[in-house]
């Protein structure tokens, strides 16, 4: 079995007297170790494809399976639970809290798991390590670069060891250079720590880092196209 599997997903919004269905009767499989990159017009569901696959919102009808556990059947808090040690979410414009250390913002997501305080260092240290911040660690957000928050970003995502990463568009605010080194270390995250993405990206130079590019438009998947990497 794929370790994300949909069938028959769909999802509607009301807008006014509007229904709008970005995703209308999708099946999807990705395989466990796959980087998968969805690209599509604007409007055409692929947020909302990847916050149903993390459990942020649930389809109207279908299932979703996600490594054996069927998340549409999980009530609200189990679905919370699972989300904290099974998936990780990198966000176009990394969402880190200012106030917070790059250590603190990375250790948030460990204080949903059961986990002794040096068991979670040892994580924090450890996802740090993996996105070269290992010296940042102390630092606000204020004080890194764009590109360093993006990886602190990064480094919460992956710090509870999830299977599965979903990133939304991960390098669309950084500059050519940033987006080409996060590029390289999510294509590292991926082969090295064994970590399945699907990344939602506009950028076609972004798209072609995965295994298998697809292409989201009007509620369907556009054939998808198997490349090498
Ligand atoms: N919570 C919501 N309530 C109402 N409509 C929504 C909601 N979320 C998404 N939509 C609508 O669903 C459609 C798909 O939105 P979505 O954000 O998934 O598209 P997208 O492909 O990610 O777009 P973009 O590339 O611009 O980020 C849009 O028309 C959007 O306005």
């Amino acid at each position: 079995m794929a370790l994300v599997q949909l069938r028959g997903v769909s999802k509607s919004f009301r807008k006014g007297d509007e229904t709008i269905t970005p995703l209308d009767n999708i099946d999807l499989d990705i395989q466990a170790g796959e980087f998968v990159s969805l690209m599509g017009p604007s409007g055409t569901g692929k947020s909302t494809l990847l916050n149903l696959v993390s459990g942020i919102d649930s389809p109207d009808s279908g299932t979703i399976v996600v490594d054996g556990t069927e998340i549409t059947r999980l009530s609200r808090s189990k679905l919370a639970d699972w989300r904290a040690g099974n998936l990780g979410y990198i966000f176009q414009t990394h969402n880190l809290i200012p106030v917070l250390t790059a250590y603190e913002n990375v250790e948030l997501p460990t204080l949903l798991l059961k986990l002794t305080s040096k068991q979670r260092r040892e994580r924090v240290n450890l996802a740090l390590e993996a996105v070269g911040l290992s010296d940042r660690a102390d630092h606000y957000p204020r004080q890194l670069s764009g590109g360093q928050e993006q990886r602190v970003g990064i480094a919460r995502a992956i710090v509870a060891h999830p299977k599965v990463v979903v990133a939304d568009e991960p390098t669309g605010s950084l500059d050519t250079e940033t987006s080409e080194q996060v590029q390289i270390l999510l294509q590292r995250l991926n082969k090295e720590l064994d970590i399945t993405m699907l990344m939602v990206t506009h950028d076609s130079d972004a798209a072609k880092i995965a295994s298998r590019q697809m292409i989201l438009d009007r509620g369907k998947f556009l054939e998808p196209e198997s490349t090498v990497s």
